[in-house]
């Protein structure tokens, strides 16, 4: 019974809770069973709150046999959360050592948000540090597998939570992408991944990794599941002085628009310097077949050439780490979780001390890559010449959507690869990013949705759908349409 629940998608369990078939805390148990039974395998979570998350349920369950009307469209369907946004209740750790157990004293809004939707939350999920990787690798508490073969990454800095969903652990999860920390690990795992428009999800109470480009997200195995989340979660907030101030985009009507499977009227660009003989051919393979779908579905598709793409790896990993230098300066032993001190030390070398005990490879390559960059003298060769590149691009997408109403890509270059194989070569790691950077670079969004198994290696590929800022619901046409026409693709 437990098994059948959790294969259930999160849009069937809502209705089932609401219409009193199931009982949140059955729901919530069966998610929690799950992760007792199976996690040991994935690695998915870093830390499961299990009481907390049956009492939310028991709350969504009273309320619901009070007879009161249900706190939103997903109350009662439990979701796994990136250990990135805070939680007074759980560890937010962001899988840094230097924060290992710390409590945050408020919650994000978005785990408010959340909370006041009914939405148990099961746990937190493993990612990369800081939300800087492509694997999930570069976690101090050691990395997720990926269910469609474990001895394969599962994509990141998001691997925990699209690991939680390939693995049945729970229906729905959030996300964050910066470069592509969302669509990247949904593509890996054959599940679906959405990165909102920039300010449409606040970042209040997400740990920054770099703020011109973080934005939180919501992932499922279904895109109406995804855009169900997408509703609860976003909207403006006066905490977060980056967000958006307009309404949330009708992302759920657009799913259901789009599951009907007809895609007339709707004109699709394919990037061209998206598409190289330099990707994985079963990549390629997938991705052609993608768009005859789109095409025998009504779309209109055209190739489309978008010449500064070429450019954005170089910019994202100039602006990101400076960002990321200015923001982790926060990590001083003084406020937050880990301190080392042996009593003889002065200030300046608890703070050496513990950043250098604190922190992992990675974050400790970009801090210093950053702090390079936005030095005097640098500055403007590097960091200020990121940000013309930076422009250019939003310059490409800008003349793109004047022929096309979306643009699409393969989501990744590659399927997952093995565990281990481009820990040592962070170039290798930073090109799975490739195709997914230039949407954070200019602040609009993104999809994944699974496009099928590779014909070289059976593994997951997935389907990147961009859109213009503020323009979400086109994803969710598309990728519904896309989704119904192709089938699901089940581990
Ligand atoms: N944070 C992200 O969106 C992931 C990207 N792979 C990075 O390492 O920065």
């Amino acid at each position: 019974m437990s098994a059948d629940i959790t294969r259930l998608d999160a849009a069937t369990l809502a209705s089932r809770i609401h219409g009193g078939e199931l009982s949140s805390v059955e729901v919530t148990r069966a998610h929690l069973d799950r992760i007792a039974e199976v996690d040991g395998e994935y690695n998915a979570f870093l830390h499961v709150a299990s009481e907390q998350a049956l009492a939310a349920a028991a709350e969504v369950d009273r309320a619901l046999g009070a007879g009161e009307k249900p706190a939103s469209a997903l109350a009662g369907v439990p979701l796994a959360l990136k250990d990135v946004f805070t939680t007074t209740d759980m560890p937010t750790t962001c899988a840094s050592k230097i924060l290992e157990g710390w409590v945050s004293p408020y919650d994000a809004t978005l785990t408010t948000k959340l909370r006041e939707a009914g939405i148990p939350i099961l746990g937190k999920t493993n990612m990369d540090e800081f939300a800087m990787g492509s694997s999930t690798e570069n976690s101090a508490y050691g990395p997720t597998r990926n269910p469609w073969d474990t001895s394969r990454i599962p994509g990141g800095s998001g691997g925990g939570s699209a690991a939680a969903l390939a693995s049945y652990q729970a229906p729905l999860a959030i996300g964050t992408d910066t470069g592509g920390s969302i669509r990247q690990p949904a593509a890996v795992t054959a599940t679906v991944g959405t990165k909102p428009t920039y300010g449409t999800v606040s970042r209040y109470g997400l740990v920054a990794c770099a703020s011109s480009l973080d934005q939180g997200g919501p992932c499922g195995r279904t895109v109406l599941d995804t855009a169900l989340l997408h509703e609860v979660i976003a909207g403006h907030d006066p905490r977060d002085s980056t967000s958006v101030k307009a309404p949330v985009r009708p992302v759920v009507e657009a799913a259901r628009q789009g599951a009907a499977g007809d895609l007339k009227g709707v004109k699709v660009g394919v990037v061209k310097e998206l598409h190289s003989d330099s990707y994985q051919p079963g990549v390629i393979a997938s991705f052609d077949a993608a768009v005859k779908t789109l095409t025998e579905l009504g779309a209109e598709v055209v190739e489309v050439s978008c010449p500064h793409f070429e450019y954005a790896l170089a910019s994202y990993y100039l602006i990101l780490p400076s960002e990321v230098s200015s923001n982790l300066a926060r990590f001083d032993a003084m406020r937050y979780g880990m301190r080392v001190d042996d009593g003889t030390m002065s200030a300046e070398q608890v703070m050496a001390a513990t950043r250098a005990a604190g922190f992992g490879k990675e974050v400790k390559r970009r801090i210093m890559i950053g702090t390079y960059a936005l030095s005097a003298g640098y500055y403007d060769a590097y960091y200020g010449q990121a940000l013309k590149v930076r422009t250019l691009i939003a310059q490409d997408f800008d003349k793109a959507y004047e022929q096309v109403d979306v643009l699409v890509s393969p989501t990744s270059p590659f399927t997952p690869w093995k565990l281990g194989e481009k820990v040592d070569d962070p170039l290798a790691m930073y090109l799975s990013d490739l195709c997914t950077l230039p949407t954070n670079l200019a602040g609009h969004c993104a999809m994944s949705v699974p496009s099928g198994l590779s014909e070289d290696d059976g593994l997951p590929v997935g389907l990147q759908i961009m859109a213009p800022a503020l323009a979400d619901e086109r994803l969710y046409r598309v990728g519904a349409a896309f989704e119904a026409a192709r089938g699901p693709v089940l581990v």
